[in-house]
């Protein structure tokens, strides 16, 4: 037994997840008893009875979460090379199903779509999201879809989101001014692109309400909270694989979520409490933001699915978590892959000169103009997708698969990432080349499963029209008025870090140069 719990700390990758109190010791050969007679179940009666998919041998009682690579999207890869494209691993009582191709992909969100539209979700995403009250980890039923309608059809429409363009054109300019000032020094790119980001959506959430020091200091507040999040939500933690334990929180993830959650919560109270003190004085309110939207719904009520205070939040934790890293992440990425391809940037700047001209600053009203930009973002995407194993989904019954048995209740992750770069299907995978879009073949409809960088079926990102817009409306403007070089001594690359969330692993520093000779249009 101590040899066990030797090998168990001495393992790095599970040292690094027991970063608490270390006092876990002793409960470790109380959780080897508890679940060595589940293992015998699970593994020596169960799986007798079900065609399991082939997956690497485990140990007893851990199967193979000690060999779990925090490079989560990678090691699936280099794994579904020697198993197949539907393998299978033992995550404590857990089973983890792997999909690495178009066909096990398209059987999962399309053919089997109601049953996997369900999520297994994680200690922590409760935690963050009142009890996982949200889009993201609520199940499939008449609650996320109510959510997901107030989310898709009203608030993230094409309509909502033309009547809020003034909002995020106002803090694009804002962030044109601030890198002007910071003309020949070192800029670093993914810290400037995710404050924006984030200004964009709490604008477009409570409007210019704050304003000031104090919408600073939400910003920077903001940033560390929803970067502590994601990193919460992409920890392996022991309460989801063995669920029994979860009431331990063995590694403290549940208990630093709650450290960071309620830190969007007072901000989330403030405003709404503010908004309701407004209206209560009688003061014609038209605000035109989602609060004011959400504030509305809430009070017209629906006796059948209600729409409370808690949705409110929940909806406006989705909107900062998952809106700001996601569309940040893949503007970083697709500024450094053009500046480490610089007949890209050339074309993309050629494009956006005869289209916008060199007296004018892009508008969103051009996107649609710009076929070139446009292929840039989709090749962004399909090399560094944002979610590389999307948000695993979860079966409601146990379901056939690619000819093999998916048990009810298995965490089923899409390696879309490796998917996206599978060289059966990908001419030179490895290559960023935006003209394999340009035929305009692939969109983000998730109906083709050889791309979808934003999901597929009921499951589908709920923001996709927002992030498309922020996304091509930031580069655009990024690489029209700006030239960017790397400063002398650093290396331009563009290797990943996994994450919920996929991030650069080293930020992209660059020296803006303005690229127009009107500095009007720099002010
Ligand atoms: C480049 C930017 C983005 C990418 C690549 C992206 C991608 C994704 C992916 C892959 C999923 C999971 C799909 C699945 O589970 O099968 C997802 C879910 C989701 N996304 Fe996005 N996303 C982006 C931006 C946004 C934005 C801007 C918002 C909102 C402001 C948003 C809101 C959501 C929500 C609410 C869900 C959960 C949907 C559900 O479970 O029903 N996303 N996104």
């Amino acid at each position: 037994m101590s040899s066990l719990t030797n090998f168990l700390f001495q393992n790095t990758y599970i040292k690094d997840w027991f970063s608490g109190d270390i006092t876990t010791t002793l409960i470790v050969p109380f959780l080897i008893i508890t679940t060595v007679t589940w293992y015998f179940y699970l593994f020596f009666i169960k799986s007798k009875a079900q065609k399991l998919p082939p997956g690497p041998p485990g140990l007893p009682f851990f199967g193979n979460l000690l060999s779990l690579d925090p490079e989560l999207h990678t090691y699936f890869a280099s794994l579904a090379q020697a198993h197949g494209p539907i393998f299978k691993l033992r995550l404590g009582s857990k089973l983890g199903i792997v999909l690495t191709s178009p066909t096990t992909a398209r059987e999962v969100l399309k053919d089997h779509d109601t049953v996997f539209a369900n999520r297994d979700v994680p200690a922590a995403g409760r935690a963050a999201t009142y009890g996982g009250t949200d889009i993201v980890w609520s199940p499939y039923g008449p609650e996320w879809r109510m959510l997901r309608k107030v989310c898709v059809l009203k608030m993230l429409s094409n309509t909502t989101l033309d009547s809020v363009y003034e909002l995020r054109r106002g803090e694009v300019r804002k962030v044109v001014g601030s890198i002007y000032n910071r003309v020949g020094s070192t800029v670093n790119i993914g810290e400037e692109v995710f404050l924006t980001v984030l200004n964009v959506i709490t604008t477009m959430m409570w409007g210019a309400a704050v304003e000031g020091e104090e919408r600073v200091s939400i910003g920077v507040e903001f940033r560390e909270t929803v970067a502590g999040i994601v990193h919460l939500l992409g920890k392996p933690n022991l309460s989801d694989f063995f669920p029994g334990l979860a009431r331990f929180d063995l590694q403290g993830v549940v208990k630093e979520m709650n450290k960071l959650a309620p830190r969007f919560d007072r901000i989330f109270e403030k405003m709404i409490g503010e908004r309701v003190k407004k209206e209560g004085e009688g003061k014609e309110n038209e605000s035109k933001d989602f609060l004011q939207f959400l504030l509305n719904l809430k009070d017209e009520g629906d006796s059948k699915t209600p729409f409370t205070s808690t949705h409110v939040k929940a909806l406006l934790m989705d909107m900062v978590v998952g809106g700001s890293d996601t569309s940040s992440n893949t503007i970083e990425f697709a500024l450094a892959e053009m500046m480490n391809n610089p007949e890209v940037m050339k074309k993309v700047q050629e494009e956006l000169e005869a289209v916008v001209g060199q007296d004018n600053l892009v508008e969103e009203s051009h996107i649609h103009k710009l076929p070139y930009l446009h292929a840039v973002m989709k090749e962004t995407l399909r090399l560094h997708p944002a979610l590389p194993l999307l948000v695993p989904h979860c079966p409601s019954e146990t379901t056939n698969v690619g000819g093999y048995t998916i048990p009810k209740g298995s965490r089923v992750f899409v390696n879309v990432w490796a998917i996206h770069r599978d060289p059966s299907i990908w001419e030179n995978p490895l290559e960023f080349d935006p003209t394999r879009f340009l035929d305009g073949k692939w969109d983000y409809s998730g109906n083709d499963f050889n791309y979808f960088p934003f999901g597929s079926g009921r499951r589908i990102c709920a923001g996709i029209a927002m992030a498309e817009r922020t996304v091509l409306y930031f580069i655009a403007t990024l690489v029209h008025l700006f030239e960017w070089t790397i400063p002398q001594g650093e290396k331009l690359e563009v290797s990943e870090k996994f994450g919920i969330v996929l991030k650069k692993k080293t930020p992209l520093l660059a020296i803006p140069t303005p690229r127009l000779s009107n500095p009007e249009l720099y002010k």
